[in-house]
């Protein structure tokens, strides 16, 4: 039984998620996705969407065995309970393999980490989902908020 844990926001679900997810669950048996706690997304802006209602459609993905919402503080723990044999990254995001490899070393812990290859598309992001209806629906847009002068 070969287990895999995927990890990410999954803001806003795109086919970019949809691939990740499918290429790590083709790796193993058995696909846990660990969904980014809200108050721990620092890197870019807050999410969207609360992280209940991430997790909710993250679980509903056929590719996903299991889904469970990060820690708060150590992002070892679920690594250490759910022991996996491959931990894989998405193609952005912001781990070296080998630190990360080094790391999970360090706390006994010895997954392999896999890199995925991006899923092409301008729309294959939340963020440029996002941008997009900015642009298209915000308020300087041409077609901007119905009812509002
Ligand atoms: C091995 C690993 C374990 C993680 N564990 C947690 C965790 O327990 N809690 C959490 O909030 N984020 C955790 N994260 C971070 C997020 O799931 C996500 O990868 C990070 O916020 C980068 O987000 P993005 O790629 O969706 O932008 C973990 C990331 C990795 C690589
Ligand atoms: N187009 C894509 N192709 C392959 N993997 C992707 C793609 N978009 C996101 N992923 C992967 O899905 C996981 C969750 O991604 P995340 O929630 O950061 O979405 P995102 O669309 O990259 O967000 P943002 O646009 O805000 O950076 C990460 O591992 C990420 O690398």
């Amino acid at each position: 039984m070969i287990r895999v844990v995927a990890t990410g926001t999954f803001d806003i679900l795109h086919p970019g998620h949809l691939y990740y997810l499918e290429e790590s669950r083709r790796l193993g048996d058995e696909l846990s996705v660990i969904v980014a706690r809200d108050a721990n997304v620092k890197h870019k802006p807050r999410p969207i969407l609360p992280e209940a209602q991430r997790l909710r459609m993250v679980q509903a993905l056929r590719p996903v065995d299991h889904a469970l919402l990060g820690d708060l503080h150590d992002m070892f723990r679920p690594i250490a309970e759910i022991r996996p044999d491959i931990i894989t990254l998405g193609f952005n995001q912001h781990f070296d393999e080998e630190r990360l490899q080094q790391k999970l070393r360090d706390r006994g812990l010895d997954a392999d980490v896999v890199r995925i290859p991006g899923y092409p598309g301008s729309l294959a992001s939340s963020s440029k989902i996002i941008e997009r209806i900015l642009n298209t629906r915000g308020p300087a847009s041409p077609n901007g908020p119905v009812g509002e002068e």
